[in-house]
């Protein structure tokens, strides 16, 4: 960082060009309208309007488009970051026009990509690397803001319901954005949340040049608090990382109703920031137009004031975009004049005051001596010796004289206006401490009041487990009857198959044995049949042959008949004739008798076996009819279990589907509970943490009373010391024990629970500050 004989300190401006774009390749060529000497400082235009001719420009850096990220931020940010650790303001800003590349460079194209990270997580990275690296005794407190400019209003990109921020600025804080919300954290990882958080609540918009135009201001405030756990010294270093929004050409960048009112804005703002730089820089200005707009008045420290200051000015090498480029490193070329004074922000300790206040008592202690000695030197040199008592009017006298004359010298120099000033801090601090006191007091009234709150949740949420575990009880009661009767069933129901597969069995083994009487029958009527065929053939055989005899009977008594009617008159031989004829009639007859017998024989078996065969196709049927019956009522009664299975696996089901229901019931009661639990464990801790807030506070307002009774002795003693000597006691709060109370992180959800306590902190804060 360039450094003068006065102690103040150059912006350093580092020029960094992108490559050439696609669209830009598209509209006019590959052309570049800029050359780099190998110096690493100088660019040189070749202008390519009408009247163009060379230009010269020389800054700390100068980055061409292949420049790497990292290369950018070790040149342009990270001295800025190590003063930062040092207790210095520091700020990194980007200006250029439109897509010239100022979001990549600051932010990078990918956050958590080593290599296109920007510079804003890549200080952040150095941050917490240092911190780590430093003596332990150190202790640190990060702090993060973001905020963008938008149509010249505030807006905090952490909390975006904070819109239309103020600008304040006191003694001990600068110039700085009041009620802008912080978020304490405690590594790089939680910074990179909070930063996509603020990004993504961020004003950008679509325009010819961009497609992500940044369409505000964007300010990443990041405070390190440092602070010496051995002599309770403290500094703070607090680091502006600030974006602008792209100036552009409306004609070019084809800005229309809400961009065109944007665009506006933003050119008119970076106008502004153009006069500041002139005022600060062209030597004659006596008033530095900081209040024209909200973004030289947050900017107020970083340009001339308390900062070390970065300014990166981003080009593109289009002949396209040269006019917007030559105007941006004009722009980088003033601001290289601005000087800044910067100062590491420390806070006096008491510690620290107090080896003052002895080392001004020894020296006072030593010229007193001085004198004593001198008075012997005389008194032993010859020179009139004065009596005691003369001596002694003469030592007050001298004394007075001393005091008077040290009185003077002291008005006159700049400890005594100093001192003043001390002792109109001390002033200041005393009222700031009875502000706080009573502060603190309705704080703590806030906080039994929400102990109070808190105990009735806990009795309230008491009361609700109550509840819900005679609920469970009774579910579980009810669970317990209904698995026993579930139980009985699953036992009726076993009990039940076992019945109905006997059932099943005895069924099959009766349909086994009509099966086999089915087959003897067949069997049987089979033979039958066969025996009463042969027979019907042997009697049918039979009765051919009888027909065949009687015919020949019936032939032979024609004959005979013949020979009788031939032979009328021979008697004797009719008669014996007739006789033979007899003979052969009554042989005939027998015969016919014994056929008609034995066929009546042969009838009546064939009657008696089909008398049997009847009763045994009506035994069959009876077996049948028997058997069907036999079936039906084992079908009945299979139905009926069957049905009543049915039944009783619908009521299983049915009970089943309740137990689930119930142990559902029952997970969630107890999941109830032990959320239930856990809400009322967490209620104790805060009740207990609470108690243990009011406690400390309580210990706090007795400790300020104390230091403020103190406090206003010490002034009243440093007032008449400083009237007798140039011994003074300075009174610096320490106020570790509040930030305790503010180390406890808080993530941005929580952040919404509650407003007032971090409006609260802030004061406080702002207490620890001073
Ligand atoms: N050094 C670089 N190397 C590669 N690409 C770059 C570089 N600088 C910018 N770009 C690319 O150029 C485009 C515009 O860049 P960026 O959005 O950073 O511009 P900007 O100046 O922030 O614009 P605006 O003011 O409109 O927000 C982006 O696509 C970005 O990735």
């Amino acid at each position: 960082m360039a450094e003068d004989d006065s102690g103040s300190n150059k912006i350093r401006v580092i020029c960094r060009f992108r490559p050439i774009s696609e669209k830009e390749r598209a509209l006019v060529s590959d052309k570049q309208v800029c050359e780099f000497p190998n110096d690493n400082r100088t660019v040189i235009i070749n202008q390519q309007s009408e009247n163009g001719g060379i230009l010269n420009f020389n800054y700390d850096y100068v980055f061409t488009p292949t420049s790497r990220q990292e290369d950018v931020y070790n040149i342009a940010a990270k001295p800025i970051v190590e003063a930062v650790m040092q207790g210095f303001n520091g700020t990194v800003f980007a200006y250029g026009q439109t897509s010239s590349g100022k979001t990549y460079t600051m932010t990078g194209s990918d956050m958590y990509d080593p290599e296109y990270m920007g510079v804003i997580p890549r200080m952040v990275s150095t941050v917490f690397d240092k911190i780590a690296f430093i003596n332990a005794k150190i202790e640190f407190q990060v702090k993060v803001s973001y905020c963008e400019i938008y149509m010249e209003k505030i807006k905090d990109l952490l909390d975006p319901r904070r819109k239309n921020l103020k600008i304040h600025e006191d003694r001990a804080r600068g110039v700085y954005i009041a009620e802008l919300y912080e978020e304490y954290v405690s590594s790089g990882s939680e910074v990179y949340t909070l930063m996509k958080i603020g990004t993504d609540n961020r004003e950008v918009g679509s325009t010819n040049m961009n497609s992500k135009s940044s369409r505000s201001h964007s300010i990443f405030i990041l405070t390190v608090t440092q602070t010496n756990s051995t002599d309770y010294s403290a500094k703070t270093g607090k680091l502006y990382l600030v974006d602008l929004a792209g100036s552009e050409k409306v004609g070019k960048t084809g800005a229309a109703g809400k961009r065109l009112e944007e665009a506006k804005t933003i050119n008119k703002s970076l106008t502004m920031l153009g006069n500041v730089i002139t005022a600060l820089t062209d030597g004659k200005s006596t008033h530095v137009p900081y209040r024209d707009s909200k973004l030289t008045r947050v900017l107020q420290d970083s340009l001339g004031g308390n900062s070390k200051t970065s300014l990166i000015i981003t080009c593109s090498p289009s002949p396209f975009n040269e006019a917007e480029t030559v105007s941006t490193l004009r722009f980088g070329n003033r601001a290289k004049f601005i000087k800044n004074r910067p100062k590491v922000n420390r806070e006096h300790t008491i510690n620290e005051l107090k080896i003052l206040l002895s080392q001004a008592r020894d020296e006072i202690a030593k010229k007193d001596r001085l004198i004593i000695a001198l008075r012997k030197a005389m008194k032993n040199s010859g020179i009139a010796v004065v009596d005691e008592e003369l001596l002694k009017e003469e030592d007050d006298d001298d004394e007075e004289e001393i005091s008077q004359t040290n009185d003077s010298i002291i008005k006159g120099s700049d400890l005594y206006n100093e001192l003043i000033m001390e002792i109109e801090d001390l002033k200041q601090k005393l009222a700031e401490e009875t502000r706080l006191k009573t502060k603190h007091k309705i704080h703590e009234e806030q906080l039994e009041e929400e102990n109070e709150q808190m105990r009735n949740d806990h009795e309230f949420i008491y009361k609700q487990i109550a509840d819900l575990l005679a609920k469970k009880n009774l579910i579980d009661i009810q669970l317990r009857e209904k698995e026993d009767v579930v139980e009985k069933l699953t036992i009726t129901n076993e009990y039940l198959q076992q019945e109905l597969n006997q059932e099943i069995d005895k069924k099959l083994a009766l349909q086994s044995k009509l099966n086999e009487n089915q087959e003897e029958m067949n069997r049987f009527n089979k033979n039958v049949t066969q025996r009463l065929t042969e027979e019907k053939k042997i009697l049918e055989e039979k009765f051919l042959m009888q027909k065949e005899k009687t015919k020949k009977l019936i032939n032979e008594i024609e004959k005979i008949q013949r020979n009788l009617k031939s032979n009328l008159n021979d008697d004797a031989k009719l008669k014996i004739i007739e006789e033979s004829h007899q003979q052969v009639k009554d042989r005939w007859l027998n015969e016919k008798k014994m056929l008609v017998l034995e066929i009546n024989i042969r009838v009546k078996k064939i009657q008696e076996l089909q008398v049997v065969i009847d009763s045994a196709a009506e035994k069959y049927k009876a077996l049948e009819n028997t058997m069907s019956d036999g079936e039906r009522s084992l079908k009945r009664r299979s139905d009926t279990l069957e049905r009543s299975l049915e039944q009783l696996s619908l009521m299983y089901h049915q009970l089943a589907t309740q137990k689930s229901a119930l142990k559902v019931d029952n997970q969630v009661c107890e999941r109830k509970i032990v959320r239930l639990n856990e809400k009322n464990a967490n209620n104790e801790k805060l009740i207990k943490d609470q108690t243990e807030k009011i406690a400390k506070l309580e210990q706090e307002i007795m400790e300020i009373t104390k230091r403020t009774t103190n406090f206003e002795e010490n002034n009243k003693m440093t007032i008449e010391s400083l009237r007798y000597s140039t011994r003074i006691k300075k009174v610096i709060k320490g106020g570790m024990d509040f930030e305790n109370m503010f180390t406890s992180k808080k993530s941005l959800s929580n952040s919404t629970d509650s407003d007032k306590n971090k409006e609260e902190e802030k004061d406080l804060e702002g207490q620890l500050l001073l």
